[in-house]
């Protein structure tokens, strides 16, 4: 939490209104009980109409000033805690963008969307609840107390017996609330990785017949949820019952040991009257603290896991020195590269080498899980080399930046990707100041334009969230569209033809093949025909090299390959 207080450091001077509008607000509070003490003590005994009346207004001005300045310190606090949020949420954000795709894993999406809105709207909440009570209580408590020792010192050993009681409640409700709130956070997590998986798989729990299924999976989560949640009530409402039991029993002790006093002429009725107020006060701010520090666990497990997101290291970082190559064609080497996935026991891919050439197409093939679009998410580096190195026109990819590295690249994931927007703007997303004469050639190379065409707007059609409205073939050839508008010296396609009918990907690979002349193609298959013009293919088998040469070399003495034409074979593929 204390790490936490860094991101209020904008909103120092609100704050120290917040502090001045509770210390002036709380004088004036604290002025009340005398006010009235006098009225008893000097007006009624002395049946001085006046000065009741003169005092009274004199007690409606100080409750007036106290009220107005607490709306300000609410004002203020608001401000504050609203602020944060915004700022806490936009820090996030910017540094989530920074993760390597190691840090989005090991979090998991779903814990990043938790964090980022529920977790920060926690610490939001209680910086609120802080501001208002934890500058009000402590000052309260301290007046409180100086006010009624000054009043009646031995009265006052009453708080001896009270407050020792008091803080052993709020003790023993926060050492089992605050496991509780832990809890309540992870249950979140859990509820929208659920509520997250269950629609983003509709179509495949609907197919499936798996909509009982995911209800009880919800079922369970969210009653999961709503059990701690009632085990946080019934503490809450254990608490409240026993503090106002201990507050009733203080000022029945009070009323008693007072009128003793006042019996034996020590005290004063009003003295009581003004006690009584005192005591109350003292009473309401260790509850106000009480609360506080009941609330800060609950934020506390929500600052920790904002800070566990703040203080993730991207694995991947840019070179202090950038070191550019000396050519710029986009030729791409392998050297020996080894890689695992973080925690994996064994390496998904081994000692892999091989070049791939401007003007040349290198296809990569091999069975499903032998590490192709792992080969292919190494190039823009979204994970690093465990040994060996890549280069790009001889210089490693770890000397060059990120940003300068991916601008030599387009890439097209397995999974189209599109974003809600117009389709214009979804293929701008490849290149910001791209003209529509530029999206149209990209368009009609991807093999894109003519359904483009055909929708109302053209390219001012409107996409639904993640391109819903489109047909797989459709998104994958936009997405080849977004890559192609670039013109970048790389392209790395990851099965990105896979959902074409044969004739389509034909033909877009021929327009492809004069487009991207100069440029050097990547080609992550499953079909041969696909793969079979390659200038140059690559087998991989378990994370290996299993042979490269053209499709005739390895018909002729590639075991796999021979094997990966014959499961394929039914006349599409020929040599
Ligand atoms: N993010 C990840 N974390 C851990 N292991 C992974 C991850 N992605 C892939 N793997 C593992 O790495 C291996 C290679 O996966 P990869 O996706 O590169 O294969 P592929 O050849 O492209 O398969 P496919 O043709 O089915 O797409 C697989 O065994 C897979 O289980």
């Amino acid at each position: 939490m204390v790490e936490m207080m860094k991101y209020l450091k904008p909103y120092r001077k609100q704050l120290f209104l917040v502090l001045l509008f509770s210390l002036i607000a709380i004088l004036f509070e604290l002025y009340l009980p005398t006010l009235m003490a006098e009225i008893v003590d000097v007006g009624i005994v002395n049946s001085d109409v006046s000065f009741i009346l003169q005092t009274g207004g004199w007690m409606l001005v100080c409750s007036l000033v106290a009220i107005i300045l607490m709306v300000g310190v609410s004002y203020f606090a608001s401000k504050v805690s609203l602020g944060f949020g915004r700022d806490m949420r936009r820090h996030l954000f910017v540094h989530i963008e920074h993760f390597s795709l190691e840090e989005y894993e090991k979090f998991g999406s779903a814990s990043l969307i938790t964090r980022t809105t529920n977790d920060v709207k926690v610490v939001q909440d209680v910086i609120n609840m802080m501001q208002r009570m934890m500058t009000r209580a402590p000052l309260m408590l301290v007046g409180g107390v100086i006010l009624a020792v000054s009043r009646d010192r031995t009265l006052s050993l009453v708080f001896l017996v009270a407050l020792p009681i008091l803080a052993l409640v709020i003790f023993i409700v926060a050492r089992k609330a605050i496991p509780l709130f832990s809890a309540m956070q992870k249950k979140t997590d859990r509820l929208t990785l659920i509520l997250r998986e269950a629609l983003t798989g509709v179509r495949v729990v609907r197919a499936f017949n798996r909509v009982e299924h995911e209800r009880t999976r919800f079922n369970q989560a969210n009653e999961d949820f709503r059990d701690t949640g009632i085990k946080v009530g019934k503490l809450m409402a254990f608490m409240f019952p026993i503090m106002l039991i201990i507050m009733n029993f203080t000022n029945i002790a009070i009323v008693w040991f007072g009128a003793i006093r006042i019996d034996q002429g020590e005290m004063q009725v009003g003295n009581l009257l003004a006690f009584i107020q005192y005591a109350a006060m003292i009473l309401m701010s260790l509850i106000m603290l009480s609360m506080a520090f009941i609330m800060i666990p609950r934020a506390q497990v929500s600052a920790k896991r904002l800070s566990e997101v703040l203080q993730a290291k991207p694995m991947i970082t840019d070179p202090v020195q950038e070191m550019l190559p000396e050519h710029n064609h986009g030729r791409i080497e392998f050297k020996d590269v080894t890689f695992r996935y973080e925690g994996a026991e064994k390496p998904v891919l081994k000692k892999i080498s091989f070049t791939a050439m401007p003007g040349e197409t290198t296809a990569i093939i091999g069975s499903t899980g032998s590490g192709k679009t792992t080969v292919l998410q190494l190039i823009p580096r979204f994970y690093d080399v465990e040994s060996g190195e890549i280069l790009i026109d001889g210089q490693d990819i770890k000397n060059i930046k990120q940003s300068t590295l991916r601008s030599k690249i387009g890439y097209v994931p397995q999974k189209a990707s599109l974003f809600s927007g117009t389709i214009f703007e979804n293929i701008a997303f490849g290149k910001e100041d791209a003209t529509e004469e530029e999206i149209y050639t990209a368009l009609k190379t991807a093999q894109a334009f003519d359904f483009v065409e055909k929708r109302g707007k053209g390219i001012h059609s409107t996409l639904e969230q993640a391109g819903v409205n489109l047909s797989g073939g459709q998104k994958q050839r936009l997405s080849i569209a977004r890559s192609l508008v670039r013109k970048p010296q790389i392209y790395l396609f990851d099965d990105s033809f896979s959902a074409l009918d044969y004739k389509t990907d034909r033909i877009l690979r021929d327009a492809l093949k004069s487009e991207t002349a100069e440029a050097t193609l990547i080609i992550v298959a499953q079909r041969v025909n696909t793969v079979k013009d390659a200038e140059k293919i690559i087998v991989l088998n378990e994370g290996e090299v299993a042979g490269i040469g053209t499709h005739a070399e390895l018909l002729e003495n590639n075991k796999i390959y021979q094997e990966i034409v014959a499961s394929q074979q039914n006349g599409e593929v020929s040599a």
